[in-house]
């Protein structure tokens, strides 16, 4: 069974596009990252998700049910952070717990709450209204996972949490894939965030899914990049063979930047040994430069079109 299957799911603000036309496929217990710019549509996906929207078109199942009404007993089986997290001004952050365990039927020590405060360093006893950004994330992690659902929800989850916290959240998570199979669908624009956790990733952008993949498909790549300076300042892509060795080849205004994979990189190593090098710098790419590097080649195929 699917944790997710969306198809050709769209939603329009009016005339505005949320989403179009956005096919993905989540399996059960894989943790999948949901990556794009501010705007790219990542809400808007995950709001219909939670039936919060409803699709303008296109047909959404979420645990193997068709979201198409109220479904008061599927809504037990998921799990969800939103982007911002309001609650009651008055209230403690423990009475926050109590209350949602009762709405589950549960009493808060029965559940792993406690534990997960004191793994993110939450403090219960203090009033909503006094929280942090930070501390009102972390009350909205607790509660998206108090229930243990099947499959969990979390949109930007590490705005306003520090490094040590961040590390610890996602300490948390992969246990919780691994222990419990627990199926994870991370929202973020941090693609640095993806790498740490999840095994595949969709891109999303102005309201079209781009495309997805297995981390290890994008990272694992041969290839690599080599930027160099050369003795003497300024473009040499004209005065030197450089265009030999890679036809793209990116200049910076110092360095300049070619490509090169497999067996061809020790070519290209043996004939930059031949020229003026002053200084040079290996490395595979970041996936961000992959997922723009994406971008950009749909774009100029879209313009050619
Ligand atoms: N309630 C709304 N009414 C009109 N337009 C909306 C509404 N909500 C979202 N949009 C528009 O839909 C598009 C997608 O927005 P969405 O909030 O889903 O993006 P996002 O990827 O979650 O961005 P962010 O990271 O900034 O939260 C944007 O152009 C946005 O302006």
């Amino acid at each position: 069974m699917l944790a997710i299957e969306a198809v050709g799911l769209s939603k329009q603000y009016g005339q505005r596009i949320g989403v179009t036309g956005l096919n993905m496929e989540v399996r059960q217990g894989e943790i999948f990252g949901f990556i794009g710019p501010n705007g790219a549509g990542k809400s808007t996906t995950i709001r219909m998700l939670m039936q919060l929207i409803h699709p303008t078109s296109g047909s959404l199942q979420v645990l193997g049910e068709a979201q198409d009404r109220e479904k008061p007993e599927l809504r037990k089986r998921i799990g969800y952070l939103p982007s911002e997290v309001m609650l009651y001004p008055q209230m403690t952050g423990k009475q926050a717990l109590e209350l949602t365990a009762r709405a589950y039927g549960r009493r808060l020590k029965d559940t792993p709450a406690m534990n997960y405060a004191e793994r993110l360093q939450w403090n219960p006893d203090l009033k909503m209204k006094s929280y942090s950004l930070g501390n009102r994330k972390k009350l909205g992690i607790i509660l998206s996972l108090l229930h243990q659902p099947e499959l969990l929800i979390l949109d930007e989850p590490t705005s306003g949490l520090d490094p040590l916290i961040q590390r610890e959240l996602f300490q948390l998570l992969s246990e919780l894939n691994r222990q419990e199979g627990m199926t994870i669908f991370f929202s973020t624009h941090v693609l640095s965030e993806v790498e740490k956790l999840c095994e595949r990733v969709a891109f999303i952008k102005e309201g079209q899914l781009l495309r997805v993949n297995r981390l290890e498909e994008l990272s694992s790549g041969r290839t690599h990049r080599v930027s160099v300076q050369f003795d003497t300042p300024g473009d040499q892509r004209e005065t030197l063979p450089l265009k030999e060795l890679d036809a793209q080849i990116q200049f910076d205004g110092i360095y300049h930047t070619l490509e090169a994979s497999g067996p061809k990189l020790s070519s290209l190593l043996a004939a930059l040994s031949g020229l003026p090098v002053q200084d040079l710098e290996i490395r595979r790419p970041t996936l961000e430069e992959l997922f723009m590097d994406d971008y950009r080649a749909r774009n100029e195929e879209g313009e050619e079109a």
